[in-house]
């Protein structure tokens, strides 16, 4: 029998990863520059706009490391706001410096796993904070997916929901131990993307990623049941900030 947990929705998101072709930028005259940035400028005028509607929230990054340079995090209330959203850079002048090294579609999710009894859990305090976020302005960003397991006795889905229960508690715990330090926001990927979550991150100090992520590492939930798949860390951009590293 199906013992799946129920789950609520909220935001759809978008991880959308671009790799700048530097040579190609490098090579371009300065005017041609000035073009490109007030073009993605424009579209992050938008976007900040409809974060201060309340109407979804931006985040942009500068990734460190080869599997991409920037990441522009969009979550919103709908598919085709995301598609729009991607459309809008696809589209400008700018995108002709761009590749999509990655990308990561998923809703933002939260399981009934500890909600006790009949409770609503939209009637608790954070919850609608938590489905429609607005995303945290710490200086880093650690986004990846993951699995949970499915191999022999280590099989999340054939476990009964008492014993999910257990171990998400104790996950729980664990997590709440970083809870001034680290925000999370867990993303749905289902019949989505590649993996089953993406995991997205919020520090002020990078090391509180490691350090988190290596002690959830011998919690049961990861140790013996989660898989990942990349690690994809940055550094928070503003329009300005991002204007200086393109400039
Ligand atoms: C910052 C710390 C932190 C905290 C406080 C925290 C708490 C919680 C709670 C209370 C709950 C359950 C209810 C809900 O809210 O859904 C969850 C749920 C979840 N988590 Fe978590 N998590 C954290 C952090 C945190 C991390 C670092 C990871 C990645 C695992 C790792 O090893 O790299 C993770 C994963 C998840 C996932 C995939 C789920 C959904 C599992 C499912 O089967 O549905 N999570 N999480």
């Amino acid at each position: 029998m199906a013992d799946a947990i129920e789950t609520i929705e909220g935001w759809y998101a978008l991880h959308d990863f671009r790799q700048i072709n530097w040579p190609l930028w490098n090579s371009c005259t300065s005017s041609e520059r000035e073009d490109a940035i007030s073009s993605l400028m424009k579209i992050l005028n938008q976007w900040t706009a409809v974060e201060e509607s309340g109407e979804g929230s931006t985040g942009i990054y500068h990734i460190i490391g080869h599997k991409a340079d920037l990441l522009f995090a969009n979550f919103r209330p709908t598919v085709d706001e995301l598609l729009q959203a991607e459309l809008d850079i696809d589209k400008s002048p700018m995108s002709r410096f761009f590749t999509k090294p990655y990308s990561y579609f998923s809703v933002v999710e939260l399981s009934k796993y500890l909600v006790k009894g009949q409770v609503d859990p939209l009637a608790l305090p954070g919850t609608k904070e938590r489905l429609y976020p607005i995303l945290p302005k710490t200086q880093y960003v650690c986004f990846y997916p993951m699995n949970k397991r499915r191999e022999g006795q280590d099989n999340w889905y054939m476990l009964s929901k008492d014993e999910r229960r257990e171990k998400m508690k104790g996950h729980g715990i664990l997590g709440h131990k970083y809870a001034d330090r680290v925000t999370q926001i867990i993303t749905g990927s289902q019949g989505l993307d590649d993996w089953e979550w993406g995991v997205t991150l919020y520090a002020n100090d990078m090391l509180d990623f490691k350090k988190l992520i290596y002690e959830m590492r011998f919690d049961e939930a990861s140790a013996r049941f989660a898989d990942f798949g990349p690690f994809l860390v940055g550094k928070r951009l503003t329009q300005e900030s991002l204007q200086v590293l393109l400039g």
